[in-house]
């Protein structure tokens, strides 16, 4: 039986006087890959950043796995259940690849700051429990071989996975991935989607901003096309690709 994971509806946001979202709804199922496209400014890192607390919206109501929540904060969103990536990569360069995951791991213990200070029994179970699963999630997403690196030095495609590693490590509901095939060559493109497929058939969720169609309409379920903030199309790869609206707005803009 399908369960939905994210329902948003009517999302508006406006910059003055552009509006760069208008009612704007998305449905997403249990185990799906879900992607948002569209061309350049159709606002799709604007709905990401809305979801996610870095944007109010103007309108909009949000549930999560069946529960309501206001996305007024980053934090808040990610105690909801939804962790997200960054098209600009955003890691702790200096810290090495495992601590960049353990950070993310953090987020769900329980010690907190005196059981840190004072190195509780409890807080060092906690931890060697933390260093452990971030090692798995390492192996989990390929680069267990860097976990002591600092983040600064993998390559570009190894940090994007670093990225997804240190999101899985929040066990999220929903994971948000903000572009993250951008700067890979073909054979990291190729690894990422296996990445993708493997995180989907952990029964795990999936909505996905991408430039590169072939990936897009290679991974996902179902589809959503953004145009100067309004939704023109949506549903499976293969019909959305058949769309009339969706050829004019990609072909309008040079894509
Ligand atoms: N913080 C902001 N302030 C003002 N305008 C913004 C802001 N963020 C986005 N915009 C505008 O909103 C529109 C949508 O931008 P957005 O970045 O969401 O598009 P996008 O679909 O993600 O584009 P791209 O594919 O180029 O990343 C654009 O016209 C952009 O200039």
């Amino acid at each position: 039986m399908s369960e939905t994971i994210l329902k948003v509806a009517g999302v508006s946001k406006r910059f003055g006087g552009l509006q760069a979202l208008s009612d704007v709804g998305i449905h997403i199922e249990r185990g799906q890959v879900y992607g948002l496209i569209g061309p350049n400014g159709a606002g799709k890192t604007t709905f990401f950043n809305v979801l996610t607390g870095l944007y109010k919206p103007d309108s909009g109501t949000f549930e999560l796995a069946g529960k309501p929540y206001t996305p007024t904060a980053v934090h808040e969103v990610a105690k909801a259940g939804i962790a997200r990536t960054f098209q600009n990569i955003r890691l702790f360069p200096e810290m090495t690849a495992l601590e960049n995951v353990m950070v993310g791991r953090h987020s769900r213990t329980k010690s907190g700051l005196l059981g840190a200070v004072f190195r509780t029994p409890g807080f060092k179970q906690e931890e060697a429990a933390i260093a452990k699963r971030s090692r798995e999630l390492l192996e989990y997403v390929g680069i267990s071989k860097y976990a002591d690196f600092k983040a600064r030095t993998l390559s570009y495609g190894d940090q994007r996975r670093l990225e997804i590693a240190r999101a899985l490590a929040t066990d999220p509901q929903l994971i948000a991935l903000d572009e993250p095939a951008a700067g890979m060559n073909a054979t990291e493109k190729v690894h990422l989607r296996e990445l993708i497929d493997q995180i989907r058939k952990d029964n795990r969720t999936i909505l996905l901003i991408e430039h590169d169609v072939k990936l897009v309409m290679g991974l996902c379920d179902r589809v959503t096309v953004l145009d100067y903030g309004k939704q023109i199309a949506e549903g499976a790869p293969a019909e959305v690709q058949k769309n009339e609206k969706v050829i004019t707005a990609y072909l309008g803009t040079g894509h």
